[in-house]
């Protein structure tokens, strides 16, 4: 397409293609535009130029910078039709002309960057272009011209990396959560596009109904989730809010309101089993019901009612469904940012406060009152860090025993009392009815058990409650109810002194007799199951014995023992130290490998029994495989040295988090396949989340980085740089050039070289954030846990050299090698001679490699020799 230059218009405003019209229509079309653009022009010249001299002089002089700023080369003389525009009107308006843009840019110009073109060609089309916008601007000047704003730098990084399209569409979570909220598709949804007034009329109508029992202990969340259309919190906050009469006690607009509580909701993640907007509607509907008891209603002011209520409703918004602990195990923003001290609480406080200042809801009642206000809410949340419930709980008892305790009069000392509520509240949900409670808590399970399956993945340790193959859902809940909740609620009990506090306790000990009597039926079962996968084993033989026999009869026994054996246990697979904990665990719910059933549960993928048991029945091959397990071939086939005979759960698992995740996991075909990537937490959660903005988003990358399988002939994810070298060479050979985004984010001081035990684990930062400093130390630590080798190489005497002369430097380097056999390897600075023999014991036990190694960036490349067999063997060439 020809754009010609008739009828340049040097500024912008909104212009939309024009497509296909007749050549009358498109004339007509541009005369239209043009007179628009004129009367534009002269509105938006008036005031800034005096007379039509003004413009002249203006216009030669811009002409004249043209020239200069070009080097004296004129790329794009002015034409007769465009016009001067004073800067600072352009600047005003977000405008950018040729002269302003070749202004902003550094390059000349050798195009036009916008106006209105006629296409001459075809006669059949009128294009109105819109000119450049202030992006190429930003992307050129950004810093400089930021810099005269008082933004710090880690502002301008963020905003930067924000104004990049990616990262934008990527990351533009309102929250800086770690996950994007993705709202449930509300359950009515499609009978609504069909009936909607007969359904709203009925949900409402049982919607309303409902709301009269709000009040009620049996109160079921789910159903209200249900006929509220997915919008429990919102209905429920504004039905309280108008039972307690605070929208007329403090004059609150109803919109802003209703905005405040729908901000609220949509904070939540719906993708969390537990953590989502029900559980926060559940838990304001106990606080609702802990405000009716008689000792606080007669008591709180209505301005304590509505703090405690927005407290409750907002206590875990934008929880992202792991723990404390995980977010400081993966070295997370959020834990550099509050000191890893009540992580999660603090975000939520601070994103419930975000909201109100957001919606403006409380801004007429006055700065003290706002003030008080946020301040109440950062205790109220802050209170259900269930780390520190022990504190209250001793605090409690004190309170109540004492005569000092004054909550009529006392306002802090109500303030404790519906802290102490809130946090009734929060862990309510094993005391409610038993088919309500259950539901609650095997949502709670399911998210712990993916924590541990996200732990798993990563190579952090596993946190005992979130391992799914060594703990239930009624074990974590008979040991939460006996060594939290019920200590609790006793207390609360003996304050409160109600029938209703006495019913809950009642709850409590029903579901708890519960779930020990399922902890007592699973534990006989398993013991059942293991008896009976001792008697499948000898079934199991003496069928192939009688296949066998019945064709053939020329197989013996050992033989028979053998296949049995192999079946389970396929030998033939690699060995990698991490699926080996990965099988245990799996085993490990039963107590044993010996409970997991027998013969049958060899992946159909292994071929191998195929086409090494000859004098096995075609027949018999054919109905062990037809018994195999449907998703087995979804297992890391390459990856299991031992057996595939994963209990079901795991199977099951497996699937879920392939959902979950939405990506590659390790339990998914396309991860057989590719294998062997790269990937960290913010991989594995379910959304992009915006600690990927974070300053130490590399540094959480890097963490992750470490522990994972590189592709091989890859360094690493985070270089993307490729293997080099070649077959030319006498083997293959692997560059470890340093690498620039690792510098400055890593410093490793006072490594001595002569202390072999020391290693480098002082962690000093220069140029980089602490949180970078704490991922990267974690990163270390956790790499030196899980990989000795990385000690051994860099503590062998061959290596002090390298160490002394590079590694106490800035930058560093991971890189891979992935080797089945006894491998001859060199770590050399090419051709030094630098052989650390570490690293050849190490590649002997293992077929995986990670080595970090820290070079300066001015350092020569470091040169990994495998000989060409193990280039073969490896897939390096
Ligand atoms: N039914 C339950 N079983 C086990 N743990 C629970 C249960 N309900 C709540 N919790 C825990 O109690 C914690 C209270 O604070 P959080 O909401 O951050 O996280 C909650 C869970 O970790």
């Amino acid at each position: 397409m020809l754009y010609s230059n008739i009828h340049y218009i040097p500024c912008v405003f909104t212009c939309t293609p024009v497509k296909s019209v007749t050549v009358e229509r498109a004339k007509s079309t541009l005369k239209l535009v043009k007179n628009e653009w004129k009367n534009k022009m002269r509105h938006c010249n008036m005031g800034t130029r005096k007379n039509d001299d003004d413009e002249s002089v203006g216009r030669q002089a811009w002409a004249n910078t043209m020239c200069t700023k070009n080097s004296g080369k004129c790329t794009l003389p002015p034409l007769p039709r465009d016009r001067w525009i004073p800067p600072g009107a352009l600047v005003r308006r977000c405008g950018i002309s040729y002269a302003s843009s070749n202004s902003y840019c550094t390059q000349p110009r050798t195009q036009r960057r916008g106006g209105i073109s006629f296409d001459r060609g075809d006669q059949s089309a009128v294009y109105v272009r819109m000119l450049g916008d202030m992006k190429m601007r930003s992307r050129q000047d950004y810093k400089s011209e930021r810099r005269r704003t008082s933004l710090p730098d880690i502002d301008l990084k963020l905003l930067d990396r924000l104004s990049q399209r990616e990262t934008k569409l990527k990351f533009g979570s309102r929250f800086l959560s770690l996950h994007k909220r993705r709202r449930r598709p509300r359950p009515t949804m499609k009978l609504a596009a069909e009936c909607i007034a007969l359904l709203d009329a009925h949900y409402n109508g049982q919607a309303q109904c409902m709301l009269a029992h709000a009040g009620e202990w049996s109160f079921n969340i789910f159903t209200f989730d249900t006929l509220t259309n997915g919008r429990p919190l919102l209905h429920l906050a504004m039905h309280l809010f108008h039972e307690y009469d605070l929208i007329q006690k403090f004059h609150l607009d109803v919109i802003k309101l209703m905005t405040t509580f729908t901000l609220i909701e949509d904070g939540y993640h719906d993708s969390n089993p537990y953590h989502n907007a029900v559980h926060a509607a559940d838990v304001t509907q106990a606080m609702h019901c802990y405000l009716q008891e008689e000792k606080l209603r007669k008591t709180v002011t209505p301005f304590e009612v509505m703090v405690s209520l927005i407290a409750a409703m907002a206590h875990d918004i934008d929880h992202p469904g792991v723990n404390q602990g995980f977010l400081i195990a993966t070295a997370n923003h959020l834990a550099a940012l509050y000191d890893n001290s009540s992580v999660l609480e603090n975000h939520h406080w601070r994103s419930a406060v975000g909201i109100l200042t957001e919606t403006k809801v409380f801004a007429h009642l006055g700065r003290d009152l706002i003030q008080s206000i946020e301040d109440q809410l950062q205790s109220f949340i802050l209170a259900t860090d269930i780390t520190k419930q022990q504190d209250f709980l001793n605090r409690f008892k004190k309170c109540i025993d004492s005569d000092v305790f004054d909550y009529v009069n006392n306002e802090k000392h109500r303030h404790f009392l519906l802290q102490i509520a809130l946090k009734c509240a929060d862990i309510s949900n094993p005391c409610r009815v038993w088919d309500i409670s259950k539901r609650w808590s095997e949502r709670v399970c399911e998210e712990f058990f993916r924590q541990g399956d996200y732990e798993r993945i990563l190579h952090v340790p596993v946190t005992p409650l979130c391992d799914r193959y060594s703990t239930s859902v009624a074990k974590i809940q008979a040991g939460f109810l006996d060594f939290v909740v019920g200590p609790l609620f006793s207390v609360w009990l003996d304050f409160v002194q109600s029938r209703k506090a006495q019913g809950i306790l009642d709850n409590i000990q029903i579901n708890k007799s519960r779930w020990k009597e399922i902890i007592h039926k699973d534990d006989k079962q398993n013991e059942s199951e293991e008896d009976s996968d001792d008697t499948d084993l000898e079934v199991s033989s003496d069928i192939f014995a009688t296949a066998n026999e019945d064709s053939h009869g020329d197989i013996d026994s050992t033989e028979l023992s053998d296949t049995v054996e192999e079946s389970r246990l396929p030998l033939t697979f690699g060995s990698y130290e991490e699926e080996e904990e990965l099988i245990r665990n799996a085993g490990s719910r039963r107590g044993s490998g010996r409970s997991l059933p027998p013969v049958h549960e060899v992946a159909e993928n292994f071929t191998f029994l195929n086409e090494r048991r000859h004098s096995l029945p075609h027949l018999c091959l054919r109905r062990d495989i037809m018994n195999v397990t449907i998703h087995r071939d979804t297992f890391l086939r390459t990856r299991f040295n031992r057996r595939s005979s994963l209990p079901t759960a795991m199977i099951q698992q497996a699937t879920s988090l392939d959902k979950l995740t939405g990506r590659f996991s390790m339990f998914s075909t396309d991860y057989i396949v590719k294998s062997k990537k790269s990937f960290s937490m913010e991989e594995l959660m379910t959304r992009p989340k915006v600690s990927n903005l974070s300053p130490c988003y590399e540094a959480s990358r890097l963490a992750s980085g470490y522990f994972t399988f590189t592709e091989p002939g890859y360094f690493s994810s985070r270089t993307g740089r490729r293997k080099s070298g070649g077959s030319s060479h006498s083997g293959s050979k692997i560059s470890l050039n340093s690498n620039p985004q690792s510098v400055n984010c890593l410093d490793i001081e006072n490594c001595d070289p002569d202390n072999e035990s020391e290693g480098c684990e002082k962690l000093v930062g220069t140029d980089c954030q602490r949180e970078a400093n704490i991922g990267a130390k974690q990163t270390l630590l956790a790499f030196q846990q899980n990989q000795n080798c990385l000690n051994k190489l860099l503590n062998h005497n061959s290596s002090r050299n390298t160490r002394k002369d590079h590694l106490d430097k800035t930058s560093h380097t991971s890189f891979n090698c992935n080797s089945s056999k006894q491998t001859d390897v060199h770590l050399s600075d090419e051709g030094k001679g630098l052989q650390p023999s570490g690293l050849e014991n190490k590649l002997t036990n293992s077929r995986n490699i990670n080595l970090d190694v820290g070079f300066p960036p001015h350092s020569k490349d470091i040169v990994l020799n495998l000989p060409k067999n193990t280039a073969q063997t490896t897939g390096l060439s």
